[in-house]
């Protein structure tokens, strides 16, 4: 891995949790012509053989990439489980495969995700956290807002003694253009609750991950 950064970001809001569509939601078919228009500006003819079919392709790329637009989080953690036998020790989901997408060049971010909770007399289904991470992730992001909104999304409804969030990705943006630099991964974390106050919870979510090169802050 080359160079990394860690950054905490601890004061974006809980999200809103679900984008509302906007009103105007253009129709497939303007999303296909504004595809053709592309193909025109980039110097291609779209009516040649091998593009004809191609706005309809990326309009369809375009629905699996921003699925997430169409998923509430909050949904995916309502089902809950009680009957733990009293487990309150940490729960971790690591590596969890990350595609998104760079809000400001629509270019992806290609990452892994380490998802963890310690539970308050509740856990979730295990793949409702790689769900969640999934119905951020397939929206229009920066990585630090993505952090902390699967993070503020697990507190907010499953309510445990805290949650941890690292996620490592490298941006397309910067390797495939502009500043064109290969090996780069960014780090993020959010901590909240005992991940944030106690220093040997965090230092044990960070073992668990291998993040000894994730040495966080205090
Ligand atoms: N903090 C943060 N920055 C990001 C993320 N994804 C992309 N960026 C950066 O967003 C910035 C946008 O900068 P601008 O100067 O507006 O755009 P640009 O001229 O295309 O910038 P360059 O990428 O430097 O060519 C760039 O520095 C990107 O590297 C992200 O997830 N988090
Ligand atoms: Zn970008």
């Amino acid at each position: 891995m080359g160079t990394s950064e860690t950054v905490n970001i601890q004061t974006f809001p809980a999200a809103p949790f679900r984008a509302e569509p906007a009103a105007d939601r253009p129709s497939r078919e303007a999303a296909e012509a504004a595809v053709r228009t592309l193909i025109r500006w980039a110097g291609d003819d779209p009516d040649r053989e091998g593009l004809r079919d191609t706005p309809a392709r990326v309009v369809r790329a375009f629905e699996e990439f921003f699925s997430g637009y169409d998923e509430d989080p909050v949904a995916l953690l309502a089902r809950s489980f009680e009957e733990t036998e009293g487990y309150d020790e940490m729960v971790v989901l690591r590596d969890i495969r990350l595609e998104s997408h760079c809000e400001h060049h629509m270019v992806p971010i290609i990452g892994r995700a380490h998802v963890a909770y310690l539970p308050a007399g509740r856990v979730v289904g295990i793949s409702k956290l790689a769900r969640v991470v999934e119905a951020y992730a397939k929206r229009l992001q920066i990585q630090e807002k993505l952090t902390a909104q699967i993070a503020n999304t697990i507190q907010d409804v499953l309510q445990p003694k805290g949650v941890a969030v690292v996620i490592e990705a490298a941006h397309q943006c910067m390797t495939t253009r502009g500043v064109h630099k290969h090996g780069v991964s960014m780090v993020t974390s959010r901590m909240l609750g005992a991940f944030r106050d106690d220093p040997s919870t965090r230092r044990e979510f960070l073992a668990m991950i291998g993040g000894q090169r994730w040495q966080v802050e205090g």
